[in-house]
């Protein structure tokens, strides 16, 4: 996958776990998508079950990583229990502070706003 993201100059975003080892997975994933020349969007932090802030910071410190990879941690993603549920999702990635969403992103946001005013109109044509 490296290599086609590099022969294909994609924006590349590493999206890591968050768990004890992800510091110097980051640092080794991040070395060898520099070495392979993958164009580096930034990272993203995902949670794989329901973590405390604390817990993040202890496992995945922002401002660590950041200087060991050079590389900007954009945002982190909490552990969602309904994928489908695109509100959630879009009340995620709306809460990221001032990044250039990748497009798939801004679609994603913008999914979730069509149906949250689709499911207002909806309730709105029950309740007359
Ligand atoms: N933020 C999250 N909240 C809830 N579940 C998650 C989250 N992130 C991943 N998962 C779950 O973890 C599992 C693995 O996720 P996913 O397929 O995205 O990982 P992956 O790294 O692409 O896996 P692989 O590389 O093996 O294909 C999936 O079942 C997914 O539902
Ligand atoms: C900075 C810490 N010394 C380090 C400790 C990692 C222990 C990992 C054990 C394992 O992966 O099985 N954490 C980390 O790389 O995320």
């Amino acid at each position: 996958m490296a290599d086609l993201a590099a022969q294909w100059r994609l924006k590349t975003l590493l999206v890591v776990p968050v768990k004890l080892g992800s510091i110097s997975q980051t640092v080794a994933n991040i070395a060898l998508a520099e070495q392979k020349k993958v164009n580096l969007g930034g990272i993203i932090l995902n949670c794989l079950e329901p973590r405390t802030e604390t817990e993040i910071e202890q496992l995945t410190p922002i401002d660590l990583i950041q200087s060991l990879t050079n590389c900007p941690v954009l945002g982190v993603f909490p552990f969602i229990e309904d994928r489908r549920d695109l509100d959630k999702l879009a009340s995620v990635v709306a809460s990221w502070p001032e990044i250039k969403l990748p497009a798939h992103l801004n679609c994603l946001l913008r999914r979730g706003k069509r149906h949250k005013a689709q499911g207002k109109a909806d309730s709105q044509h029950l309740s007359i």
